[in-house]
């Protein structure tokens, strides 16, 4: 089979040129459904997605030829990396083009909940000026404690390091990784010594539902909490009932167990979790900037082209 690349979600152009300079034949359908997608694959033998539909063992089974599925982005958790490894089919991502995107947006979550800006702003609209019910927390001398320390850990770690803050990491499976940005701890010291807990990890078997009440009861101090990993790492219900006994001080999340409506508006816990002023919330964003749209395209590109070549 010669090569051809299947591209099934909105890519920059720069990932379209980088294919073509290569002389790597491809068919660029943005629009494309999983259904008609499972109609055309085995003609291809690779796959560039995003996070448009699940690529699971069923779709590759379409897909004799398929040699590689390439993530224009940084999570694989709708890719069945198991199945795709037991049919030698290579898996690429791309984190390095949004991980200074999602580094920036999560501490800028974190300063935005410690200043209560969502709140006074909306307060300021329905002319309300409260000054004493404002008054915000400093970063200055807090232990902020990421939980995951690869690409998004690491850059949130730089972005953190003029803030004059500690900051701590916990990797489940690194070790020997501090450096001048974090300091490598055991979860025991995360629990004794967060005063933020930020999540950097992917969603997988173990890490679904990892963060519920058991996780939360352990941590020593009052905590601002933040998810900008996967909404399915986290039970909602957890967060708010600590919202409510205050051992969550606020909560900001990028992420949500389910996106969009209106199957969002319908979980139970929607309307709670929105009616807090304590808590913020963007729409899967972190990672998503006028400039990582350009760099998660060049860099899949580029690691495209390597494999094939
Ligand atoms: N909100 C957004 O827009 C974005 C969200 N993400 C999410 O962030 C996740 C992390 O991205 P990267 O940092 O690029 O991944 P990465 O693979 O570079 O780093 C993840 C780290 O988590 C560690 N880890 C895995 N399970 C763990 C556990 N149970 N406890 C502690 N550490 C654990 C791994 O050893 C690894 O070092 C992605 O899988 C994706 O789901 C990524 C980009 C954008
Ligand atoms: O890279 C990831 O992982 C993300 O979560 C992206 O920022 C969002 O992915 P898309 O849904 O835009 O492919």
């Amino acid at each position: 089979m010669s090569t051809k690349v299947l591209i099934v979600d909105d890519v920059h152009e720069v990932l379209l040129e980088k294919l073509q300079d290569a002389g790597i034949a491809y068919d660029y359908q943005p629009d494309i459904t999983r259904a008609e997608a499972e109609k055309q694959i085995s003609e291809y033998s690779g796959i560039v997605i995003r996070s448009k539909f699940q690529v699971d063992s069923a779709f590759m089974d379409l897909a004799p030829g398929l040699s590689f599925i390439a993530r224009s982005g940084a999570g694989m958790d709708n890719i069945d990396e198991a199945y795709a490894a037991s049919r030698n089919i290579t898996l690429i991502n791309a984190p390095e083009g949004n991980r200074d995107a999602v580094g920036e947006h999560m501490t800028g979550m974190l300063l935005s909940l410690m200043n209560h800006l969502n709140r006074s702003h909306q307060q300021i609209k329905n002319r309300q000026w409260l000054r004493e019910e404002n008054r915000g927390y400093e970063l200055k001398g807090r232990t902020v404690a990421l939980i995951g320390y690869g690409n998004n850990g690491q850059a949130m770690a730089k972005k953190l390091s003029g803030f004059d803050v500690n900051v701590i990491a916990y990797d489940k499976y690194k070790t020997g990784f501090s450096d001048e940005y974090a300091r490598e701890v055991s979860m025991e010291e995360v629990v004794k010594y967060a005063d933020v807990l930020s999540f950097h990890i992917p969603l997988t078997r173990e890490t679904k539902g990892m963060v519920d009440e058991e996780y939360l009861f352990h941590f020593r101090k009052p905590i601002f909490f933040l998810m900008g990993a996967r909404g399915g790492i986290v039970d909602i219900p957890a967060v708010l009932r600590n919202l409510d006994s205050g051992r969550i001080i606020a909560a900001a999340f990028d992420v949500l167990p389910v996106e969009k409506f209106p199957s969002l508006g319908e979980q139970p816990w929607f309307a709670d979790l929105m009616s807090r002023e304590n808590v913020l919330v963007s729409p899967h964003v972190a990672g998503w900037t006028f400039e990582s749209y350009y760099k998660l395209s060049a860099v899949v590109a580029e690691k495209v082209v390597t494999f094939l070549k």
